[in-house]
């Protein structure tokens, strides 16, 4: 088998989806049960989106199923009179008030039909979008670290396609068998009133059909959590050829057909199990139909032999057969509206897994507040990523005085970027723990904290907004204080905008099509001012001019130093060292451990690390001898 090019053929199904795959299994019974905790959920969804609308909606399909249950003991009523002794055109005229209630009840009943359907189409939406919202408020306020679980982010991908599309299919199937059911009940009271023994005899013929159905959907749900991870495979490779962002060096490396075959690989593998899939469906609803054939024979020869002993009278033969055809089509429609509904109720489950999962990764409100810190203190910190057996940082522990300015520093990976997010309450260590002024940040409302801090990152938000709205941002409900224009020009980012066409107003994004691109410099000039505009005690900055050149660097850490002056704790990652030698405390990390700690003067003396990156940096700048 051929390596995967685009990321790997997991083994391992997510977590959640390890209850689905129960449930793929289970039988029908099981199947059944499981009905009403997935109504449960897309009913309060409904009641909470519209209660006027849900209302309406039950109101119409039962009042339809009600008509149509009346139509069919209409038309039992009808072959009963036409059937009976007597001279046939007596019959006739004696049958047609009952025919008068058929005709009425079929014309009622579609218009019955018609409200209910447009009841439907105006809850829809509503439904659509609650459950939306509700499961972005949710994962708006989940913790930061559930992002970088990938079975959360794959589970909150399924929600927001199968599992809320799901949820609004399945209101017109709760609807269909709740008029289904009463027009069931109708159907099989019809045909019991003419004897007990046909009312079961009509499940003969519908339940293997059931069987099949439900069977059939157990098979796709089971393959669709089979390949969720390829379908994740496919849908990235499709985004490399596709995205703007890859598009250059998929030319410039000559790497489209490489790509387009693996696409083709991942799709062909998708392609054969669907084909897989469609035959082992037909297989079971074939075997279904078969014993629903034979069930429907069975029905049919039971009857014979009613006659047959003389335990039903000829004349109600014929009314017998016509209700066990509207009993069994009774059957057969609440039967598909089952079916429907257990199909979408599986996904459904996605919704209530992905807010489950997000509650309990969302630390509950805490009444604590925090202030501005005078000391932050890190006390033998160790963290590790979610699915990482490999801790980011292990027994790390600092003091930083407000005002302070802290560099971190090292190589690629040693958890400078961790450390900075553990520091300011955007992740919870693993061990260990982190205090703002003695208070432990995991007891302090994270809002609170959140407050405080400005995080100017190495890959910053790029918000598809105005210039303007992109450095308001940083603190988008502030009225009064630091103007943009103010951090924009402390930043440099004013240059930046400038240039642009509509100056503050120009949209930064290629999305819209009067927008416009920024380079990467430019991003981070933005970003910078965004930080300065939000105006917070305690700063991080996180390789804010990677992207820079020359100029604009030299101008960001001048005003980088003015903020530090103001008396703003500073934390400052950057592999820039010239940068760093002013910092109060140098803090060199190396495999998430700290190796070295104290100023410019009293690391060079060390001689370590940080004097050998800071000479090695150096000696780049020194004239070259030829
Ligand atoms: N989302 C993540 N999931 C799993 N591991 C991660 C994740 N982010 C970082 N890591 C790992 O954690 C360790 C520390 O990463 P971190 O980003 O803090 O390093 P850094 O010092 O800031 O690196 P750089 O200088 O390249 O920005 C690295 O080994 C990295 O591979």
């Amino acid at each position: 088998m051929t390596r995967p090019l685009v990321g790997i053929d997991e083994v391992d199904l997510p977590k959640w989806t390890q209850v689905d795959q129960q449930v793929a299994k289970a039988g029908l019974w099981h199947t059944i049960r499981a009905l009403p905790a997935g109504i449960r959920i897309v009913v309060g969804l409904a009641w909470r989106a519209s209660r006027r609308l849900t209302l309406l909606t039950a109101v119409l399909s039962l009042a339809a199923g009600c008509v149509t249950a009346f139509g069919v003991l209409a038309t039992a009523d009808v072959l009963t009179t036409l059937l009976a002794e007597g001279p046939t055109p007596d019959r006739v005229v004696a049958a047609l008030p009952a025919v008068g209630w058929v005709v009425g009840s079929f014309a009622f009943r579609a218009l019955l039909d018609s409200a209910g359907n447009a009841a439907q189409a105006l809850l829809r939406p509503h439904v659509e979008q609650t459950a939306q919202q509700e499961v972005h408020a949710a994962v708006a306020r989940v913790e930061l670290v559930a992002f970088e679980d990938s079975d959360y982010a794959d589970l909150l991908r399924q929600c927001m396609t199968m599992g809320v599309r799901s949820i609004e299919s399945s209101i017109s199937a709760i609807a269909n068998v709740g008029g289904s059911l009463v027009y069931l009940a109708a159907s099989v009271i019809s045909a019991g009133v003419l004897h007990p023994i046909l009312a079961p005899v009509v499940m003969l013929a519908v339940v293997p059909n059931l069987w099949a159905s439900a069977r059939a959907a157990k098979l796709a749900y089971a393959s669709y959590l089979a390949t969720i991870a390829r379908s994740r495979r496919l849908s990235v490779a499709s985004g490399l050829l596709t995205d703007r962002e890859t598009a250059a060096e998929m030319r410039a490396s000559t790497a489209g057909s490489a790509l387009l075959a693996e696409y083709g690989r991942i799709s062909d593998a998708l392609t054969r199990e669907a084909v897989r899939v469609a035959l082992a469906q037909t297989r079971v609803r074939l075997t279904g139909r078969m014993m629903a054939g034979i069930g429907t024979g069975g029905g049919y020869a039971i009857l014979g032999l009613l006659l047959y002993v003389g335990w039903l009278a000829l004349p109600l033969a014929g009314t017998a057969v016509v209700a066990m055809r509207l009993a069994t089509s009774a059957l057969t429609s609440t039967m598909m509206g089952i079916k429907n509904l257990y199909e979408d109720t599986l996904y459904v489950n996605l919704y209530t897994r992905l807010l489950d999962m997000t509650r309990s990764r969302t630390r509950p409100a805490v009444p604590r507040q925090v202030a501005a810190p005078e000391l932050i203190t890190v006390e033998a910190v160790g963290f590790s990523y979610p699915g990482q057996d490999e801790p980011a940082l292990r027994d790390v522990s600092l003091t930083i005085a407000k005002g302070q300015v802290v560099a971190l520093v090292g190589e690629n990976g040693s958890g400078k970027s961790t450390l900075g997010k553990l520091i300011t309450g955007l992740y919870q260590p693993t061990s260990g723990r982190v205090c703002w002024d003695g208070a432990d940040l995991a007891e302090i409302d994270e809002e609170a904290v959140y407050q405080r801090i400005a995080l100017v990152s190495q890959d910053p938000a790029r918000w598809p907004m105005t210039a303007y709205d992109n450095i308001r941002m940083g603190r988008i409900d502030r009225e009064h204080g630091l103007s943009v224009a103010d951090a924009a020009r402390e930043s440099g980012a004013d240059q930046v905008i400038a240039e642009l066409p509509d100056g503050y107003q120009t949209l930064l994004s290629r999305l819209f099509s009067s927008g416009r691109d920024l380079s990467g410099g430019q991003w981070q000039r933005i970003s910078v001012a965004r930080g300065i505009y939000r105006d917070a005690p305690v700063l991080v900055v996180d390789e804010p001019t990677a992207a820079m050149d020359a100029r604009a660097e030299h101008e960001v850490f001048e005003s980088l130093r003015r903020l530090g002056a103001g008396g703003r704790t500073t934390i400052l990652i950057t592999h820039r060292l010239a940068n760093v030698q002013h910092a109060d405390q140098i803090v060199v990390l190396d495999h998430g451990r700290v190796t070295e700690h104290g100023s410019h003067q009293e690391l060079m003396a060390l001689d370590g690390t940080y004097a050998s990156l800071f000479t090695l940096q150096a000696s780049a700048y020194a004239p070259a001898e030829f």
